[in-house]
Order: structure tokens, then sequence, then C-alpha cells
């Protein structure tokens, strides 16, 4: 049935327009992304200044490819004054934005770069250069790259001591352990002091030793890889830490996702050889590691771990499991597993690591003291009873969340308005205070909500919004004209959003591993500070790198193979998002002050409900809002659990 389209207060629709229109093309980028011009003169202005083509105004507003961005970039950090952070912020433009004239920009900023060092006294010009030099150097290594694959910006470089070394052996030893976790092994409890023993033993007896730390959310499987990792660096040797998410990485001293340090590609199936070739400074570090960590090991795909198992007996030249290191694997088989987009149940289940040949050779042992929750058994007990499904359910196969969790579903707003009360109380007096945004989450089911979401707070948290608008590019250049528009509607899971708006203090996850040597990692938690059109000043807020300042710039992005989008295309937009909220899978692994839990729609996969509430340290700093079928029930506090049996019958079946 046909029904009269509603009149709005809309001017009109703005035709398609090719880049090679020229002024038209940019006149409607123009149109499209400045709010509420009165004027084509307007539209030409930016910052006070009217610009002669709407060519140049879209530059200046970044909305168009070109050197003048990473160069109003660069100048836009040097007001900052923080040389130490311009030398990183540059590399980075080097090895992700690609510049037309990179000598220009080296020439442009290198006094800038060096301001730090002209006040030591007495050194000559030429030792200031190499000083900058080295220190470019030592971040494009830290990013896999080399000084001398830019020899035409500066010419042959006469590398210092430290880049002479294998580069990825120079980051590892020179990790710096804390005093905090030296003495972790002073704290630790039973279990943790059992295991620890045991594996300091194979790792100090040259054995072999292949291992899962068993044990519930908060058992302590973290705290007892820190006083290994801790046990193990203080004695010069090579421990390599790493985890299947980068949260869960990031919250590891020297952390990497296992992907990125042994280049195991995201889509993996049966058929993946390594790729490291044994000649490489690569295999040298995992040849010379004497203890290899992988955490939240659930959530790997079982082909992840067994491309691990022969990487490691290629490089060893041995057919003994995982090349005879010693290798401790981690997790809890109640937590979320891989997602396998668009699978079922089944498929889920069989990419398992359980069912993986590796599983039954693995020695188990076992951590069960619940430390993130010791002080409230009653919450320990809940948590385990939803973590093996042992809840009990109502005729509609539902289990009943206790009142006391529940925030009341009255009107989706208002509900939701509690909810974000409770969890992030009094923003106006906390907003500037790192250490309580970063404590506090609200987690959900799927990216949309967590956008929503994410929207909604940004708009309550105090202070004006700094909107940056992305550069979306089809990857085939003829497609762009006809799908421009259309790609700015997309959301991809791992992209930062078109529209990108942020606020002073406002937390951000890092979307890729832009430097993770330096601690910016995809997961990497940021603070943000200062907003310039090219350039974002922020603190790392999480991980060992906390409170250290850098700059984030606008990189292009590509989605992930896995989103299998309709058109491909490449998005230059700061590689953040807001993390007020996350997916529940997307948290794993943390420990938070206060955790709120938006169940828009009922958790859909495995161990869902179980993270999200095993995130919490007590039953006080947890409330849910569940939205009901219908506007009826809003007395209704059900909700489905999502546990597979066979996930918990294989990963159990000892202690069942
Ligand atoms: N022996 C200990 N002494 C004091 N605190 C501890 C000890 N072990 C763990 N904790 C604390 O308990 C909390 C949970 O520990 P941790 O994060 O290591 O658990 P986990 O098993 O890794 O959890 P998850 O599976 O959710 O990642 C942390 O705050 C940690 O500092």
């Amino acid at each position: 049935m046909w029904s009269r389209r509603k009149q709005r207060l809309t001017i009109g629709c703005i035709v398609t327009c090719h880049p090679t229109e020229g002024e038209r093309y940019y006149l409607k980028l123009l149109l499209m992304n400045v709010r509420g011009p009165k004027s084509y003169e307007d539209l030409r202005t930016m910052d006070g200044t009217c610009y002669t083509t709407f060519r140049e105004a879209a530059e200046k507003r970044g909305l168009l490819h070109s050197d003048n961005n990473l160069i109003a970039c660069m100048s836009e950090a040097v007001s900052y004054q923080m040389p130490y952070s311009l030398r990183r912020l540059f590399a980075t433009l080097l090895v992700y934005c690609n510049p037309g004239n990179p000598k220009d920009l080296w020439k442009k900023y290198e006094n800038s770069m060096s301001e730090d060092f002209k006040s030591i006294s007495n050194v000559t010009k030429n030792y200031i250069q190499q000083l900058v030099l080295n220190h470019i150097n030592e971040v494009l290594l830290s990013m896999g790259r080399n000084i001398n694959e830019f020899k035409d910006i500066f010419g042959n470089v006469n590398s210092s001591k430290t880049t002479n070394e294998a580069k990825e052996i120079y980051f590892e030893r020179n990790i710096i352990v804390s005093e905090e976790d030296i003495l972790l092994q002073s704290k630790l409890n039973v279990h943790q002091k059992r295991a620890y023993d045991i594996i300091l033993e194979r790792v100090y007896s040259n054995k072999s030793g292949a291992f899962f730390i068993d044990g519930l959310g908060g058992t302590g499987k973290t705290f007892l890889y820190r006083a290994l990792l801790a046990a193990i660096r203080t004695k010069g040797c090579i421990a390599l830490a790493t985890a299947s998410s980068g949260v869960a990485a990031s919250i590891l001293p020297g952390g990497r996702t296992a992907h990125s340090r042994f280049k195991i590609p995201i889509d993996i199936d049966e058929n993946f050889t390594c790729n490291i070739s044994k000649q490489s400074s690569l295999a040298t570090l995992i040849r010379d590691s004497k203890l290899i960590v992988w955490d939240e090991v659930s959530m790997a795909k079982k082909y992840t771990i067994e491309a691990l198992d022969t990487l490691l007996k290629d490089l060893m030249n041995t057919k003994t499991l995982f090349g005879g290191k010693v290798v401790i694997f981690g997790g809890d088989f109640r937590q979320t597993l891989s997602v396998v987009r668009n699978g079922k149940k089944e498929d889920f289940i069989s990419q398992s690591l359980l069912y993986s040949h590796i599983w039954n050779h693995l020695e188990k042992l076992c951590l069960s003291e619940n430390m993130r929750a010791k002080n409230d058994p009653a919450f320990c007990a809940y948590l385990m009873r939803i973590g093996n499904g042992e809840e009990k359910t109502n005729n509609c196969n539902k289990i009943e969340i206790p009142n006391n969790f529940v925030i009341p579903f009255t009107h989706e707003i208002e509900s939701l308005n509690l909810l974000f009360n409770v969890t992030y109380p009094d923003f106006h007096t906390f907003y500037s205070n790192p250490s309580f945004i970063t404590s506090r989450i609200i987690l959900t089911t799927k990216n949309d909500f967590v956008d929503e979401i994410n929207g909604m707070l940004i708009r309550r948290f105090p202070d004006d919004a700094t909107v940056y608008t992305a550069i979306d590019k089809t990857l085939e250049p003829n497609d762009q004209c006809q799908f421009e528009d259309f790609l700015h509607t997309l959301h991809p899971a791992n992209l930062s959003p078109y529209k990108l708006t942020l606020k002073k203090n406002c937390p951000v996850i890092l979307l890729r591993n832009l430097n993770p040597t330096e601690g910016l990692c995809n997961g990497t938690r940021l603070i943000c500070h200062d907003f310039k059109s090219h350039v974002i000043s922020a603190t790392i807020s999480s991980g060992d790198f906390k409170t250290k300042h850098v700059f984030i710039p606008k990189i292009p992005l590509l989605a992930s193979q896995d989103e299998k989008l309709p058109v491909p295309f490449k998005r230059t937009q700061f590689p953040i998002r807001l993390c007020f909220a996350m997916t529940i899978n997307k948290a794993q692994g943390q420990t938070l002050d206060f955790v709120g839990i938006y169940l828009r729609e009922p958790v859909f996969s495995h161990g869902q409900l179980y993270v999200a509430l095993s995130l919490a340290k007590c039953l006080d700093n947890v409330k849910i809002l569940i939205r009901p079928p219908t506007a009826e029930d809003t007395n209704d506090h059900c909700t489905y659990n999502v546990v597979y049996d066979e996930i918990i019958r294989k990963a159990f079946s000892q202690y069942l």
C-alpha cells in the first residue's frame, strides 16, 4: 500500500557527483559536511579564513586526501612542543600514510623534532640530527620497519648500536619489569604458587612443557603470568606475552596479540602454513624465548594454536609438541569462544581448542580461588552456576536474574538513563578523572547497540563536541562516484565511524596496532585531551604505558575480509572508537570497578552472560537492564543464558 510522502524541513536531495567534475564535486562534499551554511562564502570559510575555491576549503577541512593534511597534522602537533611525541608521530605518518613528498615533510619539521636535543651543551648540529634519526629509527623498528628503507628522505643513515641488534629481540629484551611485578610472586596463593613452581622448574631445567592454566574468570591467571614473565625477564631472558584479543594483550606487560606476534592471519583455516622465515630476526626471537604465554585461549580458533605448534616445530627443527618450548595457554571455557561469522553452534564448538588434537596433550594446572570476587562468596557461587549452565531455568528456558542486580525496565530511555547513572555516576564531577572513566563500562551484545550507547553517552559528557568526518574511497576507483554516499553509512566493526564525535577527556579504544612496543596496540584504551583538525593529543589509560602521551593521526583503514562488505573500501579516519560501552566479547579479560549490562536482546552465544557478570568484583558492582520481550512484561527479569554443554563437558570432564 502506498502512503503519501511526508513533507519535512528538507531542502532537497544532493545528486551524485564525480571527482572529475572539479568544483561541483567539492561543493557537494562541503554541502554534505558543513552544518548550517548560509552562503557559498560560508561553505568556503574555515577557521575564519575564506578560501577562493571549494577544493581548498574541502582540503582545509580534511575532506580530501593530500600531503597538505600530513603537513597540517605535523604543524598542529608542533604547537604542543613535545618533540619526543612528534618524532613518533612522524614515523607513524611515514609507515601508515605513505606521504607523496616525505622529504619535504622531514625538512619542514626536522627543527621542531630536534628541540629537546638542542638543550644538550657542546654538541654539533650533525650530532643532534643523528640523535633525532636514531629515535625515529627506533620507532620505525618497533613498527617492523627500518630507517634505511627511507633512503630518499634521509640518505644513508649510520645505524646506532641499538639498531644493529635484531630489532624484535632488542625490544623484547628491553621490556622494563616493574617493581610491582617483581613482588607478585610473594603474593601468589597456594594454587598459583604450585603452577608457578612447576612452570619455572621446566624453564630452568630446559625441559619442554605445554600447559593449560585452567581457572574461572578472576582466579588470578593474569596475575600468575605477570609473576612468571617478571621472573624470567629479570634474569635477562625472553618471555613472549600474547593473548587472543587486543584488550587482553594490553593488560600483559609487553603483551601483543598472538596474531601479530606470530604473524598468523585472522582468516586462518586448516591449510595454513607458517610464513616466518627461519633466518628472520623474529624467528631468532621465538627460538630464544624461554617462555611463551597465550592468554584468553578459549577465544582463539584451534587452527591458530595448531599453527603455533607447526611454527615452533619448524623453527626448532623437532617433532616435539610446540618445538619443545615451555608454552602456557590460559583461559576459561565458560567464557566466550572464537566468533565464527554467521556460524552455527556446531561451528563455534568445532573451532575450539578443546576439539583440537593438541588439547589432550596439554598439562592442566588448575586455579580455583576467585581472587577478583573473593570478598563475595555468594557472587562467586552464582557466577559458577551461570558459567556452568547450572542456574535453574523456567519453562521458557530462561534464568531469573535476582532483583538486586536488575535495573527495572519502565521506558527504554528512562531505564537506560538509570543504567548510565549507576555506571557513570556524577559524570560532571568525575569526567576529568581517567581512572574513574576507564574502570567502568557498559557491556552489550552487538556493535550496533555499542555505537548507540556511546552516542548517547558522549552527548551527556560535559564540554563541546568535536566531530571528525572520514574520507571513504572505494578500492576500485571507478566505483567511487556510485558508492561514495553509501560507504558513509557502513559501520564495519574494526573501522572508525564515518563521523567520529569526541569530547575532552572521553575514553576511546585504539583499533590498530600503531606501535605495539610503545603501548599503542589494537585494544589499547586512551583518554583524549585535545583536538586539532588533523591530530588528537591523548594519553594511554590502560596497561604498562598508562599515562604516556601520544599523538594520534588519521590513517587509512581497511575493513577485515571477514566483514564481507558489498563494496571494498578504505576509510581515512583517526583509528579510534569511543569506549563508554563495548561488546561483551571485546571486553573479556579486564577487572572493572563497575559493570552495567544492557541486554537489549538476550545474549546469543556461549559464555556471554558469564563474562559480562564476571568482570565485576562483587554483586554490588554490577547492574543489568533487560529489555522485556513485550511492553507488558516489564516485571520480567528473566533472560537466556547460553552455555554449550559440549564445551563444559569436554573442558571440565575431570571435575564433573
Ligand atoms: N594472589 C593474589 N593476590 C592478590 N590479588 C590477586 C591475586 N591473584 C589475583 N588477584 C587479583 O584478582 C583480580 C583478578 O585476577 P586476574 O585478572 O589475574 O584473573 P583472571 O583469571 O586472569 O581473570 P579473567 O579470566 O577474567 O581474565 C585482579 O584484580 C588481581 O590483581
